[in-house]
């Protein structure tokens, strides 16, 4: 099988200012991780809040830049992609992020929303293919058309996830990185949001991550564990969540199934 993306020994230092005196001192928010991502394969990333998820896939991104290590992209170091290669990689690689109503333009409607990155990217496409692609994007995400006219400000947590999502899948990407993409939704709406993750699964990889590994549990093939920046446990996700080996996958099992075994 091809890796979309290898990220191999992946670290990143953080110089910050700390205490009273604002004494500078460096922080490894990513420690030597490396994974990769196979077609046809979602891989999902837990860990508590601070452990260096979102830095990691930022930089799987490039929208960071890592401190040592590099990015693979079908087997090219993005940093040597010619100009187009390294389009096609950003357009394959969208984000879904956590706060679904900031990550929208506030001025634009849900069809401007949705037209944006085919006009970006897909130059060569009519006003009426985009128009046609926009209408079957809502229809895959379980929003009628009467969405398309409403502003980000006039939806509901969960219905702007469902844009987010639609405007995700519109360049078709091999991979959407969900960062915390249901954490901060009710826990009904989150259900929902997984089940349409789910339906889209044969049509991308998803890198998915969250604190909560009942939540990963239900996207991921394939997941591994960051604790403190390091990888501290990998495995087929089913086994990492039966059988974990590690005390802080056990610790995060308990948490996340502690609601369900009552
Ligand atoms: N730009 C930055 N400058 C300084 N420190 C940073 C910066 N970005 C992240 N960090 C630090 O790096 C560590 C990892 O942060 P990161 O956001 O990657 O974790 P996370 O697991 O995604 O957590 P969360 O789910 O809360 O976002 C944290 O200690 C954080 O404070």
């Amino acid at each position: 099988m091809v890796n979309i993306i290898e990220a191999n020994n992946i670290s990143k230092n953080f110089s910050v200012r700390q205490g009273m005196n604002g004494k500078k001192s460096t922080i490894t928010a990513v420690d030597n991780v490396s994974f990769s991502l196979r077609e046809g394969q979602s891989v999902g990333i837990v860990g508590e809040s601070g452990s260096g998820k979102s830095t990691l896939v930022d930089i799987v991104g490039d929208i960071k830049s890592p401190s040592s290590g590099e990015v693979l992209y079908y087997g090219k170091n993005i940093r040597t992609l010619k100009k187009q290669e390294y389009r096609d990689y950003r357009r394959n690689i969208q984000f879904v992020f956590q706060s679904p109503k900031d990550s929208l333009h506030p001025y634009y409607t849900v069809k401007d929303n949705l037209l944006e990155p085919l006009k970006v990217f897909e130059g060569n496409m009519s006003r009426r293919d985009m128009m046609m692609r926009v209408r079957s994007l809502l229809d895959d995400v379980q929003l009628d058309e009467s969405y398309l006219h409403q502003y980000p400000r006039e939806l509901s947590g969960g219905q702007a996830q469902r844009v987010c999502i639609a405007r995700a899948l519109s360049l078709r990407p091999k991979v959407i990185i969900c960062d915390e993409a249901v954490s901060a939704l009710d826990l009904s709406v989150q259900a929902q949001i997984i089940d349409l993750l789910k339906t889209i699964k044969g049509e991308t990889n998803f890198i998915f991550i969250s604190h909560d590994i009942a939540a990963v549990n239900e996207i991921a093939d394939y997941g591994f564990v960051l604790k403190d920046g390091q990888m501290v446990e990998e495995s087929d996700m089913k086994e990492l969540v039966q059988y974990p080996q590690d005390e802080y996958t056990k610790a995060l099992i308990k948490s996340a199934f502690y609601f369900e075994e009552v």
